[in-house]
């Protein structure tokens, strides 16, 4: 063997009946993050990557370089409150960005909030952030060490002095203000037994929502609404443009189902006191209905119903039956309708994606009319400031080599042809230097999928390229083109090419397209990753001991799954903070939520579905002689508690058991935990560089690839 792995101990006692089939768990100990034995299976994994990864040949030129690259200033759009305009800068190498605040759009700007004051590590991120509606307040929301969870913190705006006030238990929560700007909406859970700081699997169940008074405390705030026949209920509360209705969008999990109820903030007349009286305007999870903006009792809503591409409808609360509501904007017949946003009273700001591309438009409130196309490069809009009330919006854009570039557009002018007002270049990095095509190639069933492709130019199709395979299929989340300094070194240092395959699961064709890759359609995403994989190697790209597959999350599962079910199509798989136990994931934290991807282990069919694909059931239990796996980095990290560390420390110590100790298994199979780290959101400037440096030193590793100036 070439690498001795760390011994862990097998519970050969522990096997689970899954509807009367016998499943065994032998490293379920491994759920507990606090006992000893998992702690030193931890430190143990470390001891064995963390040398690997620092030896590796191109890691030191790798950070070097990377950090160069990295250093390059970020802008967020300038947003108006008040009479001010805010927006999020980052140096370039700062661990997270600051908020700045300046009088006017060119006058000096000054540091409004500066979330790397708040710890040495960087790891106090700002995860969210609202003004109330005319800048009296600033309420924000603070995560320590990549957590989801969530303390909300309040100042004032005009001189910065901090409020008493501190809301605690907070997760995926809103931040809503009544225009009065006497209080705030957000949601927190109900206090659990044991730890609540990242580290734990507590379920997260019984999600409530509060009104919160500015100047008491948290255990005076409103209870506005509770669900206690229905534990697994979120709700989001959004104050209505005009400031009259409080609007609750209800759901029960990740599919973009809500159910929409909303009270009429005039009608109460000693405010909010208790439970809103809610009237529920649509009351099941048929379809998505998402708040655009009212004009009086006439609601604009971007919805699914009967359009899985998504379209515009009115409800007027005055005859709120179904029979009465308006299409707006119908369903596309290819493009898939994204965010849509009022501006200037009379306008709304549209986005379409086309093949995976960004559309912005402009249209007609009253009449949802097309006014115009809105310039638009091959990428993506990543960013967007407009209120109902002003005139004037900012729009930021990025592609895979197009770090941002803002745009501004003033509707009261007489020509309001957006402009451009910010943009950036990398230092060092030459956009002509690279091509992005996209191309789409036939999956198993013949499905076209669309997939990117950036590279060097006019690179030979002779099969010598690695390539790095992203992908990650799931939750209708679209992998549209974006900017990622590593993948261009990738191209740049290491002769790479980059592909980013839009397989079934995500978004990018709307909702069929994301119904195709869940539940027992799951394989589907698998065979279109190995399908990208095959096209590659047919069409003279690469070769497969030259390809390295990359996914996080449910891209995690995507790539483990796909290791499992073609080991010799691969020569180098990254999985980071994947999915890994399909039959137990709905016990921890927010996995519940994930059912309406997955289903559950607890219904027989769906168990079924599930143990075929479940990265850490399909894995060799024992030495085997057939086909070696590729070279495997798994990523997870201790305050990861959106996806929980056992996924993959079981995952792993049952990789290492059996294919680790088969003899044709030379290739390294490794893990590296991270500390103070969590599923990925706020992560510091520093962590982010040195974990992408580890990723790709390993991939150059494992493929043999080394560095060209
Ligand atoms: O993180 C996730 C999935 C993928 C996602 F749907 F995009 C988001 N997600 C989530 O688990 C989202 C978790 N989450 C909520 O359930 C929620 C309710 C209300 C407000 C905010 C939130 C929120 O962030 N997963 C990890 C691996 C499998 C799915």
């Amino acid at each position: 063997m070439a690498f001795k792995y760390p011994e862990a101990r097998r519970d050969d006692s522990k096997v689970d009946d899954y509807h009367g089939e016998k499943i065994p768990d032998p490293y379920h100990w491994l759920e507990d993050p606090d006992c000893e034995e998992t702690k030193m299976f931890v430190e143990e994994q470390n001891k064995l990557t963390m040398p690997f990864l620092e030896e590796c040949a191109v890691k030191e030129r790798f950070h070097q370089r990377l950090t160069e690259l990295y250093n390059y200033p970020k802008y967020s759009c300038p947003y108006k409150r008040g009479k001010r305009y805010f927006y999020s800068h980052n140096e370039g190498l700062q661990n997270q960005n600051v908020l700045y605040v300046q009088d006017s759009l060119d006058s000096p700007a000054s540091v409004f909030f500066d979330p790397n004051k708040l710890s040495e590590d960087g790891t106090v991120a700002l995860k969210m952030g609202r003004l109330s509606e005319d800048c009296e307040y600033f309420a924000y929301g603070l995560s320590s060490a990549g957590s989801d969870w969530v303390t909300i913190h309040f100042l004032k705006a005009d001189d910065l002095t901090e409020l008493p006030d501190l809301l605690e238990r907070v997760k995926f929560s809103c931040l809503a203000w009544t225009h009065d700007a006497k209080g705030i909406f957000y949601n927190c859970y109900p206090r659990q037994d044991g730890k609540a700081d990242g580290t734990e699997t507590t379920t997260n169940l019984n999600q409530k929502l509060y009104y919160h008074v500015i100047g008491t405390s948290q255990s005076e705030d409103v209870l506005v609404a509770e669900f206690p026949d229905n534990p697994k209920w979120h709700s989001n509360l959004t104050v209505s443009d005009d400031g009259r209705y409080a609007v609750l969008s209800i759901t029960e999990g990740c599919e973009p189902v809500n159910r929409l109820w909303y009270c009429d903030l005039q009608r109460l007349p000693d405010g909010i006191t208790g439970l809103l009286p809610w009237v529920k305007l649509v009351d099941t999870f048929e379809a998505q209905y998402t708040y655009i903006t009212n004009d009086d009792t006439v609601f604009t809503l971007r919805t699914n119903l009967e359009a899985p591409r998504y379209r515009l409808i009115t409800i007027d609360l005055q005859e709120p039956e179904q029979k009465h509501w308006k299409t707006l904007i119908p369903q596309h017949e290819k493009d898939v309708l994204g965010f849509v946003e009022c501006v200037n009273q009379r306008y709304l700001l549209v986005n379409y994606v086309h093949d995976v591309k960004d559309i912005l438009q402009l249209y007609e409130l009253q009449s949802g009319k097309l006014i115009r196309d809105l310039p638009l490069d091959m990428g993506t809009v990543v960013g967007l400031s407009c209120k109902k009330k002003h005139s004037d919006f900012f729009y930021k854009f990025t592609s895979f080599t197009t770090p941002g570039i803002i745009y501004h557009c003033d509707l009261s002018k007489a020509d309001p042809e957006p402009t451009v007002f910010r943009q950036v270049e990398v230092k060092g990095v030459e956009p002509s230097d690279y091509q992005t095509t996209q191309v789409f190639y036939p999956s198993k069933d013949g499905t076209e999928i669309p997939m990117f492709l950036v590279h060097a130019r006019g690179i030979k199709k002779d099969g010598s390229h690695p390539v790095f395979l992203y992908g990650y299929g799931g939750f209708e989340n679209s992998i549209q083109p974006h900017y990622n300094t590593a993948y261009l070194l990738f191209i740049r240092h290491l002769g790479g090419i980059l592909a980013v395959a839009n397989i079934r699961g995500g978004g990018e064709y709307g909702q069929t397209w994301h119904k195709a890759g869940t539940l027992g359609n799951k394989q589907n995403c698998f065979d279109d990753f190995q399908c990208a994989a095959e096209y590659l190697i047919q069409e003279g790209f690469t070769m497969a001991s030259r390809i390295a597959i990359n996914g996080a999350s449910n891209g995690g599962l995507l790539v483990a799954a796909c290791v499992n079910q073609r080991p010799e199509l691969f020569g180098c798989a990254v999985a980071e903070v994947g999915v890994m136990d399909m039959l137990k994931f709905h016990k921890f934290t927010i996995g519940h939520a994930w059912t309406t991807d997955y289903g559950c282990a607890d219904d027989s069919q769906q168990f079924k579905w599930l143990i075929k694909y479940s990265p850490l059931h399909n894995l060799p239990q024992a030495p085997r002689d057939g086909p070696p796996y590729p070279a495997m980095l798994l990523l997870t990290a201790d305050h990861d508690d959106r996806v929980v560390p056992l996924h993959t420390l079981k995952y792993v110590a049952t990789l290492q058991h059996g294919v680790g100790r088969s003899a044709g298994q030379k290739q390294p199979l490794m893990v590296r935990v991270d500390t103070r780290s969590g599923h990925g959101a706020g992560k510091p400037t520093a962590k982010a560089i040195l974990e992408d440096t580890h990723i790709f030193s390993f991939i150059a590793q494992t493929l043999g690839l080394s560095w060209r100036e």
